[in-house]
């Protein structure tokens, strides 16, 4: 275990970590941090939710020089969400030292933006577009800039930022100090990286699974046209603090956010065609538990750190492998524990085996709970909330009524039946429309007909597991639905 204090750190830095509430450093930063001040080009990889924007926001911090107005560190992020929470942790870290860090980003008033640069930011987080725009108008001056970090290097590049990656780089001086992070960096995508770095180090966690073990892996294999009744009831049944659903398209994300809503869920979508004023109002809604439960894209989650995410559904299964362990990585963040469950058509087993074998993990069988269960899971609700209310003991304005009640009806039973019933959110079979989606084009894994399969198969059947898997995430037990 490494204490920060080992790390050879300024006291203002060591100050701020500890405000943050960081005992020690995970082992991503153990290992980055010491190299990333020593001025090494880095690729940094470890799994979600492990404080990888620490592991390169400290050095960042370290090496800037708050006497001058220069920009000094520039970190280029996929999409707009992270650029900010990026900004926000940093500007933490850097607090103590005085470090100023900005955040420029599309779809926000650019205008803003310039009288903000002018103040003399040292650290500017932003998107390549953006980043870009401001170039050409030379309100963004790189010509100091000594370090230079890519958060979410893959996505970028799959998402075709290359170009505007270049086109920045061209600005930044040579001898730069440039730092690659993310949670999955595949051969081909490190390469076409590598361009941009001077013999990089590769500093990657020696983990025997690529997903956080803290998440339990369940799989569903269901019809498409059954998909929705089964999420519905998983979210009764598992009854989550905030849960995030992913869906492949952003109709889906759209349908699924109102197919919820009308089943009497809180739930709203996120997706890269809603406005910038409304991707973040939703998020601010769903972190302050307002919303409970998040539709996604793929690229509007990646990177996002939102502690009281207990659950992920894949409504869909990802097409690459990449994309799941991003997004089952936004539930078991820094330590926590969170339950992943994927939903997939029996067409197309053979991406779940694909993913199976990038992680390194088996996802257990799960069965689709009954509407009874469904019931029972939110019955159990219900009676959590009356326990926790009789705990309480602030009852005393409804004793009157309650005896009223039992002198009228002789069974006190029937009584509480129909309290329970009132209070109890029952599955609801309100009629829905979600547009078929075809499922992925068959693909065949490596393994099929071969050993590993056919045991998979033996142990598969019998031993499902039930829809309640073994460990449940602590549920927060204030439940904020009627
Ligand atoms: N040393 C630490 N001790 C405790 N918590 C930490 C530590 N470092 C970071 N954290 C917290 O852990 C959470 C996850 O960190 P972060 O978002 O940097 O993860 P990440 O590795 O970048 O994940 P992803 O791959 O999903 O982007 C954050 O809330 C962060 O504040
Ligand atoms: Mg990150």
């Amino acid at each position: 275990m490494t204490k920060f204090a080992d790390l050879n750190l300024s006291p203002a830095i060591i100050k701020a970590v500890n405000r943050l509430g960081f005992e020690e450093a995970t082992p991503i930063q153990a290992k980055a941090i010491p190299l990333g001040l020593e001025g090494k080009d880095l690729i940094g990889q470890a799994q979600t939710g492990t404080g990888k924007t620490a592991a390169f926001g400290i050095p960042l911090i370290e090496k800037i020089d708050v006497k001058s107005p220069h920009v000094q560190g520039i970190i280029i992020a996929p999409t707009r969400e992270l650029a900010i929470q990026v900004s926000e942790e940093l500007y933490k870290i850097g607090t103590e030292a005085r470090v100023k860090v900005l955040a420029v980003y599309g779809g926000s008033d650019i205008q803003r933006q310039i009288r903000a640069l002018k103040k003399g930011p040292h650290i500017i987080v932003g998107t390549p577009g953006r980043i870009l725009d401001h170039i050409n108008r030379r309100t963004l001056k790189l010509g100091n800039v000594e370090t230079l970090v890519l958060d979410e290097a893959d996505e970028m590049l799959n998402m075709g930022f290359i170009d505007d990656i270049e086109s920045i780089l061209e600005t930044v001086p040579e001898e730069r100090q440039t730092l690659l992070f993310s949670a999955t960096m595949p051969t081909p995508i490190r390469r076409i990286a590598e361009r941009f770095m001077k013999s990089p180090e590769v500093v990657r966690v020696e983990a025997k699974e690529m997903t956080v073990p803290l998440i339990e892996q369940f799989f569903v294999k269901v019809p498409e046209r059954e998909k929705f009744d089964v999420l519905a009831r998983l979210i009764d049944v598992h009854s989550p603090e905030l849960a995030i659903v992913f869906g492949r398209t952003k109709r889906r994300v759209d349908e699924l956010a109102n197919a919820l809503t009308m089943r009497g869920y809180i739930a709203e979508g996120i997706h890269g065609d809603l406005t910038q004023a409304k991707r973040m109002s939703v998020l601010k809604k769903f972190k302050e538990g307002k919303v409970d439960v998040l539709v996604a894209t793929d690229v509007a989650a990646r990177g996002l750190d939102i502690s009281g995410v207990t659950h992920v559904y894949n409504y869909d299964i990802p097409q690459d492998p990449e994309s799941y362990v991003h997004r089952i990585g936004r539930t078991g963040r820094a330590g926590k524990e969170g339950m992943a469950v994927t939903f997939v058509s029996p067409r197309e087993m053979g991406y779940l085996r694909i993913v199976e074998q990038t992680t390194k993990k088996r996802m257990q069988p799960m069965r689709p709970p009954t509407w009874d269960e469904a019931l029972e899971g939110q019955q159990r609700i219900t009676m959590e909330k009356l326990e926790e209310a009789i705990k309480e003991g602030s009852v005393d304005e409804y004793r009157q009524v309650a005896n009223e009640l039992l002198a009228e009806h002789v069974d006190a039973v029937t009584v509480i039946a129909a309290a329970l019933k009132v209070l109890t959110k029952e599955p609801d079979k309100t009629p829905v429309h979600i547009t078929e989606e075809r499922p992925l084009p068959q693909k065949r894994d490596h393994y099929q007909g071969g050993g590993g399969d056919r045991n998979r198969n033996r142990r598969g059947k019998p031993g499902q597991q039930s829809y309640k898997g073994n460990r449940k995430p602590q549920r927060r037990t204030s439940g904020r639905r009627p």
